[in-house]
């Protein structure tokens, strides 16, 4: 690296090569060093983010270059935020355990993207070689299944449990929708029935050897959440917000929940952040990111932004999704794993 630093470098890059810079960053106000995503940003994009002029982003520069070169910045050098980290009982996860975590995708609304992201990162994560499973806890709006073209019915496995279905790609499935005669019919169940579904869905079907079990919620904060963080054992929670979403209270409600009973926030993702044209100008169609509210209200860091893209729509309805590919997710995916394995 040339020992000028200029708006296109990653910002990870650099405060790999330089630490000093690190300071310099948060005394601009700037959290991305404290961030998955923001560290694997270019300083230009990081300022962009957020909403710097111009002159803010030249400032900010000439004041990384002057801490490299031995000069004093114009701004105080600031300590880096220490977050909340992730708690060692996930690391040290019992190395014989077949399923090794077990992440719960929430959020406290529905329609923000939550069944789609937990797909899509299931994707990802396996085109990175992990092994992979989704848990479609979403008993009476299942769409999981839908989303991968898993057809037919789960069999008995060899060992007597049940055999879940997989997808092209070699995804683990279970979903109710596998067990009704009709996608269409209703699944009029009450809570205590659901609950009970979910816990069959994790004890009683056959999954392996895992690297990650993803589980799939129904949104709001009742039986299905909260029989996922009581009765499975969970290792941590990502929370799927979108922007305009943050304006209510109901990503807090759900961000409440999870510390009531104790979970582990992970990281949080914020799905249709921006709508990207083919020459590459970005719209924030839903209002400005909230990335950093997120981050602030969970001490978790932000996984992913995730652009809004028609297309998905399309591969989704026709059992297509594993064909998909976007950069972003293959960043969320990269972001989950390193941050998971986050050693404090
Ligand atoms: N980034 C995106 N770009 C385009 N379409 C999206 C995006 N995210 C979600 N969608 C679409 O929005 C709709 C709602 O998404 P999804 O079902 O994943 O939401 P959800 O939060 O799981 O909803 P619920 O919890 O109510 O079931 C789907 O049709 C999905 O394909």
């Amino acid at each position: 690296m040339a020992d000028t630093i200029t708006a296109d470098m990653i910002i990870h890059d650099v405060v790999t090569k330089y630490p000093n810079t690190v300071k310099v960053f948060h005394g601009h106000g700037l959290p991305c060093t404290a961030c998955s995503v923001g560290s694997r940003e270019s300083i230009a994009g990081g300022a962009r983010t957020h909403r710097f002029t111009p002159e803010k982003r030249d400032q900010l520069l000439s004041d990384l270059n002057a801490v490299i070169h031995g000069e004093i910045p114009s701004v105080a050098p600031k300590k880096a935020p220490v977050g909340k980290g992730i708690p060692l009982n996930i690391l040290s996860a019992d190395p014989n355990r077949k399923i090794k975590q077990v992440i719960a995708i929430m959020s406290g609304k529905g329609g923000v993207g939550k069944s789609l992201v937990t797909g899509l990162l299931a994707v990802s994560l396996r085109r990175q070689g992990q092994r992979v499973g989704i848990l479609d806890g979403d008993i009476t709006g299942p769409s999981i299944a839908r989303m991968f073209g898993t057809t037919g019915s789960p069999t008995k496995s060899a060992s007597g449990g049940i055999e879940p279905l997989r997808s092209k790609g070699g995804i683990k499935v279970m979903s109710m929708n596998m067990f009704l005669e009709k996608e269409s019919d209703p699944v009029v169940w009450r809570g205590p029935m659901v609950s009970s579904a979910i816990k069959q869905f994790y004890s009683d079907v056959d999954w392996g050897d895992l690297d990650y079990l993803l589980v799939d919620l129904p949104p709001g904060t009742s039986d299905a959440p909260m029989t996922v963080m009581q009765a499975l054992p969970v290792d941590g929670v990502v929370v799927v917000s979108s922007p305009q979403m943050l304006a209510t209270m109901i990503v807090m409600k759900c961000i409440h929940m999870v510390q009531q009973l104790k979970g582990v926030i992970v990281g949080v993702v914020e799905n249709m952040a921006y709508f990207e044209t083919p020459n590459g100008e970005r719209y924030e169609i839903f209002g400005a990111s909230n990335g950093t509210e997120l981050v602030s209200m969970t001490g978790a860091p932000l996984l992913g932004q995730l652009p809004i893209d028609p297309s998905l729509a399309a591969l989704c309805d026709s059992g297509r999704v594993e064909e998909y590919y976007a950069e972003a997710y293959e960043l969320l995916a990269a972001n989950f794993i390193s941050t998971l394995k986050i050693k404090r």
